[in-house]
């Protein structure tokens, strides 16, 4: 594609993202470890109610800047960062934010299953008695309520005083989305969240993304260039820390303006 043409199609998808509701705005981030700068210069929108999945070879920097989203990053004594993340017009990135709030409204999954060694209902509980709900009734609610929406709750119902380490790997998982669930973030960062799954439960994890973006913002980094066809909305590729193209699902795995995308997702790289 000419550079003309890119250079239009990349103003008609900015044109096009300014009239979609967007719940994060990244402004020329850059993230260094030490003296390496991992992320390089990104700006881009995150929408809300939609699923984004961050995609690219491995060390191309989808990690990073997935944790810098919820300061992850700062229990990384050499990490740093520079640019804007805006949620509400407040800079996440800003030293004076509350970072245990923060990460309260923008909830984090792990790729590998990490539940407490407590029973299931701890689990969930857990971080509420934290924050200092001690109702038995609200506690209750909020396990149902929130196990129900990680499509849980029929498996685990009669059994919610067992240890969450008696469930399969895949019910560890969408416990431990459960226990995010419950802390009714708003946006939900996953990374590679199925890729230590069974089959079976990576398509029903999937499922459960699927419709968790009702009600959440869901940024997914994933390997797996099938989940990211088939579940999410916006497509960011990242190569050597460069954001490299962002764009519609849909056009970045049917016509990518970049040839880089096109051989990635082809699978001739990576
Ligand atoms: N804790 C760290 N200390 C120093 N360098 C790091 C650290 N974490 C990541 N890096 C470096 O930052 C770069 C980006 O890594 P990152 O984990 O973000 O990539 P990624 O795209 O998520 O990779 P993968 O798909 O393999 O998980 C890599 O060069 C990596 O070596």
């Amino acid at each position: 594609m000419s550079t003309l043409m890119t250079e239009i199609k990349s103003e008609v998808n900015n044109r096009k993202n300014s009239l979609q509701e967007s719940i994060l705005k990244v402004e020329d981030l850059s993230i260094f470890y030490g003296e390496k700068r991992a992320v390089n210069s990104i700006s881009l929108d995150i929408q809300k109610n939609a699923v984004t999945a961050l995609i690219g070879p491995s060390g191309c920097g989808k990690s990073t800047f997935l944790r810098s989203i919820n300061r992850m990053n700062d229990l990384i004594p050499i990490a740093r960062s520079e640019g804007k993340i805006l949620y509400d017009d407040v800079n996440l990135l800003d030293e004076k934010i509350d970072v245990v709030a923060l990460r309260k409204e923008i909830g984090m999954v792990f790729q590998k299953p990490n539940p407490f060694p407590k029973s299931i209902y701890e689990n969930i509980t857990h971080a509420l008695k934290f924050y200092g709900i001690r109702k038995k009734s609200l506690l209750d609610n909020a396990v149902e309520e929130s196990l129900t929406k990680a499509a849980l709750w029929d498996e685990v119902k009669d059994r919610l005083h067992t240890s969450a380490l008696s469930l399969s790997g895949g019910q560890q998982q969408r416990l431990c989305i459960a226990r995010t669930i419950a802390m009714k973030p708003s946006v939900m960062l996953l990374d590679e969240p199925s890729s230590a799954l069974d089959p079976i439960s990576n398509a029903k994890v999937e499922e459960l993304i699927q419709d968790l973006k009702k009600d959440y913002s869901i940024v997914i980094v994933t390997h797996n260039m099938g989940q990211a066809s088939r579940i999410s909305d916006k497509t960011a590729f990242f190569y050597n820390g460069d954001l490299i193209e962002y764009d519609d699902t849909e056009t970045i795995f049917t016509n990518p303006s970049v040839k880089r995308t096109e051989e990635y997702i082809s699978g001739r790289f990576g």
